[in-house]
């Protein structure tokens, strides 16, 4: 497991803005290793505002979005379309304004899709789109940068504290309870989101201080799930000064 690495900015707007710099050169960077990237997109505020910095970006297209793979490392199990679905809040910041390849956009299914309001049934489709997509007969493709924001209670994508989906062992699960609206959730699970090459929690303001300094102070993933989430190559924990408040750590 990697040494997780601590990159503090100002304030929330630089921290999005950093972000998304850094996201632009992994993706090139990727694309310049083995010809195309992908990328795990998570929801909340943090995330939005990375993805609007990044569709501001002038070098944005220099990624070709094309050979991009998108998917999702949770959302919540809303219709199609719902404003509050991660998949709506991206594709309004960031995704329908790039030259995506459709094929290669993977959503989570919605409550109104194929498997009706099943969330396991819907895990386990989910599940079955990334085994499909994995090299010969992997279970996962391959994630070149998962993107996490952090709950107050250390929660990451939607693998929250005390909540079965802690030891849930399948490599997609359904979440019924919640305690961060809306209830009913789809995610990837710890083990999962930890076979990515890099992990980015990415986590802006006050409240978030308590849940960073203990992820980082070794806590333990059940207590604190963000804790348990780690990169093959690399963690990288990217606050703004509010969220490393209990850190000491550098300022950029
Ligand atoms: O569905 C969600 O809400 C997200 O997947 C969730 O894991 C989010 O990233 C954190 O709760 C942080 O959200 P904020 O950045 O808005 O605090």
């Amino acid at each position: 497991m990697t040494e997780a690495s601590v990159a503090v900015h100002a304030d929330a707007d630089l921290l999005a803005q950093a972000v998304a710099a850094r996201l632009l050169v992994r993706l090139l960077d990727a694309q310049a290793d083995r010809g195309q990237a992908s990328v795990v997109l998570t929801g909340g505020r943090i995330a939005a505002a990375v993805y609007r910095a990044l569709a501001a970006l002038p070098a944005r297209d220099a990624v070709d979005w094309s050979r991009v793979d998108v998917w999702w490392g949770d959302e919540r199990f809303l219709p199609a379309g719902d404003p509050d679905r991660n998949e709506t809040q991206a594709r309004s910041a960031l995704l329908d304004l790039l030259p995506l390849d459709p094929a290669r956009v993977h959503p989570m299914p919605a409550s109104d899709g194929p498997d009706g309001d099943d969330p396991e049934a819907a895990a386990a489709r989910y599940a079955g789109e990334l085994a499909a997509a994995g090299p010969g007969d992997a279970a996962l493709p391959r994630f070149d940068v998962l993107l996490l924001g952090v709950g107050e209670d250390g929660h990451v994508a939607s693998v929250f504290p005390g909540q079965p989906v802690q030891h849930d062992t399948r490599p997609v699960a359904a979440v019924r309870e919640a305690p961060k609206p809306p209830p009913v959730r789809i995610t990837l699970t710890l083990p999962t989101i930890s076979t990515a090459e890099e992990v980015w929690l990415v986590a802006s303001g006050a409240d978030k201080a308590t849940a960073v300094r203990t992820a980082l102070a070794g806590a333990g993933p059940v207590p604190l799930p963000a804790a348990g989430a780690h990169g093959v190559g690399r963690t990288r924990w990217l606050l703004d000064r509010a969220a490393a408040a209990e850190l000491a750590a550098r300022v950029r």
